[in-house]
Order: C-alpha cells, then sequence, then structure tokens
C-alpha cells in the first residue's frame, strides 16, 4: 500500500476539520491524505461520486495503515474519519448543503481547500460560449461560492484558513485562456476576501502548482496529448513535480505557520514561471523530489518524526 507522510509534526491538525474538494483525485487526493495524516477529518466532495467513495475507501484504508504503523500499536482510536460528498461546484444550492452537512456532521469547519477544478486545451479562437462558460463557472464563480458558504456558515464567527488552487498563469495562459482568466480572478478574489474577512480572524491565501504536476487523472484529462512529457523538457527542473509537493505547500499555508500569512499567492512550480530559454538548462538530476515513500523510511532527514514511526 502507497505510503503517506509529511514533514510537519505528527498531530498538528488533530481535532481540525477540513474541505477538500476535488479530494478524490490527484492533487486534492495527495492533499486531503496529508491532512489526515496530521489528524484532521476531512470531506472531499467533487461530481463523480462512484469514483470519489472509490477512492475514500482506498484513502482509509492507506491512512488507517500509516497511523497504525506510526503508533506501533495496530489501532488508532483518534484516527481521523474521511467522509464523501457529491458537489458540483458550479452548484449554489450543492456548495451550500456541503457546507451546511459538513458543519452539521462535524460540528466545525477550519479549513476549505478550494481544489476543484479543470479545463479543455484550446486556442482562445474556438473556445465556445458554453466551453468558456463552462471553465469560469467551475474554476472562479466555483471557488467563490465555496469561500463564501464556509465563511457564512463558519468562518465569520469562528475563523478559520482558505487555500484556493489556481495555475500558473503569470504570463498568460495561451491554449488555456479561459483557464487563465478564471485562475487570475481567483488570484485577485484571494487578496479581497483577505482583507475583508481579517477581522473574523480568516487567512485566504492562494497556491499556483506549476504545469507539471502529474497524476493520472490530471493526464487523462488531456486524451492523447502528452502534455507533461513536453513540459517536463522545458522545465528547469528537468522532472514533473509530485502531488506530495503540492499538498506539503497546503498544509503550510493552513498551519500556524502561516499564521501571519494572508492575501498570498504561492508559486509551487520549481521557478517554472520565471524561466525563459534564453538561459539553456543542461540536462541534469539534481532536483530531488520530496516523496512520502522516501519521507516514510527510517533515517529519512525528516527524522524528528521518524521516533513514532516504524
Ligand atoms: C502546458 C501544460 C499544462 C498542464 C496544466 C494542467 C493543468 C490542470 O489543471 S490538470 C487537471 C485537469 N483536470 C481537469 O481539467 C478536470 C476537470 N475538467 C473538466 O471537468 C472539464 O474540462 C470542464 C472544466 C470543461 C467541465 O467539463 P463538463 O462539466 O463535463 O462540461 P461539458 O463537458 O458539459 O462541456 C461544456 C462545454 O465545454 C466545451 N468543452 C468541454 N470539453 C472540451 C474539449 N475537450 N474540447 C473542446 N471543448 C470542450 C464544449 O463547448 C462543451 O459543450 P458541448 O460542446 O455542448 O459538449
Ligand atoms: N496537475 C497540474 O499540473 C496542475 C493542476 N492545477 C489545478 O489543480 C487542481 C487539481 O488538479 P489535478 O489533481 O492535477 O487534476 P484532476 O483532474 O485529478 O483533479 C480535478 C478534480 O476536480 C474535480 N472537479 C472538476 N470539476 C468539478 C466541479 N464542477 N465540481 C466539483 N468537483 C469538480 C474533479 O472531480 P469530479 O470529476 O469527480 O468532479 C477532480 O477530482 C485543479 O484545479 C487543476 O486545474 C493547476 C495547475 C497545474
Amino acid at each position: 500500500m502507497a505510503a503517506v507522510s509529511s514533514v510537519f509534526r505528527r498531530g498538528l491538525f488533530n481535532g481540525r476539520v477540513a474541505v477538500v474538494t476535488g479530494g478524490g483525485t490527484g492533487i486534492g487526493q495527495a492533499i486531503a491524505l496529508e491532512l489526515m495524516y496530521l489528524g484532521c477529518s476531512v470531506v472531499v466532495a467533487s461530481r463523480k461520486i462512484e469514483r470519489l467513495e472509490s477512492a475514500a475507501k482506498d484513502m482509509r484504508s492507506r491512512i488507517s495503515q500509516q497511523l497504525s504503523l506510526a503508533e506501533g500499536t495496530g489501532s488508532n482510536k483518534h484516527a481521523p474519519d474521511l467522509s464523501v460528498v457529491k458537489c458540483n461546484i458550479r452548484e449554489e444550492k450543492e456548495v451550500q448543503r456541503l457546507v451546511s452537512s459538513t458543519v452539521e456532521k462535524y460540528g466545525r469547519l477550519d479549513f476549505f481547500v478550494n481544489n476543484a477544478g479543470g479545463q479543455f486545451l484550446s486556442p482562445a479562437a474556438n473556445i465556445s460560449h458554453k466551453g468558456w462558460t463552462a471553465v469560469i463557472d467551475t474554476n472562479l464563480t466555483g471557488t467563490f461560492l465555496c469561500c463564501r458558504e464556509a465563511y457564512k456558515q463558519w468562518m465569520q464567527e469562528n475563523g478559520g484558513a482558505i487555500v484556493n488552487i489556481i495555475a500558473d498563469m503569470y504570463k498568460g495562459f495561451p491554449s488555456m485562456s479561459h483557464t487563465g482568466a478564471a485562475r487570475a480572478g481567483v488570484d485577485n478574489l484571494t487578496k479581497s476576501l483577505a482583507i475583508e474577512w481579517a477581522d473574523s480572524g480568516v487567512r485566504v491565501n492562494a497556491l499556483a502548482p506549476g504545469s507539471a504536476i502529474y497524476s493520472d487523472t490530471a493526464a487523462a484529462n488531456y486524451g492523447d496529448i502528452d502534455l507533461f512529457s513536453h513540459v517536463k523538457e522545458s522545465h528547469p527542473t528537468k522532472r514533473l513535480g509530485r502531488v506530495e509537493e503540492i499538498s506539503g505547500a497546503v498544509c503550510f499555508l493552513l498551519s500556524p505557520a502561516a499564521s501571519f500569512v494572508s492575501g498570498e499567492t504561492l508559486y509551487v512550480d520549481g521557478a517554472g514561471r520565471l524561466y525563459q530559454r534564453m538561459w539553456e538548462i543542461p540536462e541534469h538530476n539534481k532536483s530531488k523530489a520530496y516523496t512520502w515513500e522516501e519521507d516514510s523510511k527510517e533515517g529519512s532527514s525528516n527524522s524528528h518524526t521518524t521516533t513514532s514511526k516504524l
């Protein structure tokens, strides 16, 4: 069974509750797993309920095995809970229900991770009105609705932290102009909400993964076009990013280590957005990926937590 780990201390999020949209696949699944590993109960929400339920089953096994191993007891009575909710973030009523059912079930909502999103490849000139609207509604309006409901139904009175996953649209996003526009909107929304909601103790940040975070589901979205290999060749690190390299950064933004960080966009892209071809980067293998597999091994550099691990 694939390992789950974290560079953060175990129990960091004990008793906390998070919603992760799109939490059954790729980056969202890694965020949900790392939060659970750190003690947080998580609600994962998306449209395809069968896929979500099957992912949740696997995630529960991975976490319960990992926590049992780490405690060395074979059981863990404080194991965090994982629920699934069918929700299309484009539908206002479904978003309202997602938040109300979470608060009803767990009695709190500490963290909201707006990870659900996506787009299709197309030159701008070929994007239909319907296609444009689908991408804007998903990435911009869906994220707004989730932020608003988390705030109104819980965080306004009780505080909390929100992380909005966007994309690397720093230099525009040719071939994905709809998502570039939507994510730039979320980048700006993040700054407005960080100010408007500061007096409720709500921190709002964005995280922009570089366009190279591989998962089978992300790749499948582009059919036969092997976008990720193409990106790898022209990336300063000469490799793809890993989902756990995003989840760790999300956990940082949610954690007290970021208690003075709000309204910020963190690019997790291995300097991909800064790279211009004028500077030639030779083939190399010097950029070491952080992986849960390695981190779980005894004597890893994350040794401050190894006392509680096998
Ligand atoms: C350079 C490397 C970059 C790599 C960066 C990677 C970034 C990532 O984000 S990877 C993660 C990718 N994952 C996803 O994108 C998953 C979610 N995506 C979707 O659900 C769709 O892409 C969606 C956002 C368009 C929503 O789909 P859906 O709700 O199912 O909407 P419809 O199928 O009803 O489509 C509505 C409308 O949109 C147009 N359209 C949809 N897909 C395409 C396509 N592949 N090509 C062209 N146009 C498309 C089309 O107009 C649809 O209407 P109809 O024509 O009536 O079907
Ligand atoms: N991988 C990468 O390199 C990059 C990814 N990103 C962004 O990171 C996020 C996660 O992507 P990644 O894990 O890579 O790819 P995935 O395709 O695996 O994840 C997309 C997730 O979003 C969910 N989703 C899509 N539309 C909706 C909707 N309307 N309502 C609810 N859930 C929805 C999907 O679930 P379901 O189909 O069940 O609804 C799925 O779980 C996305 O926002 C993506 O655009 C940004 C930059 C680069």
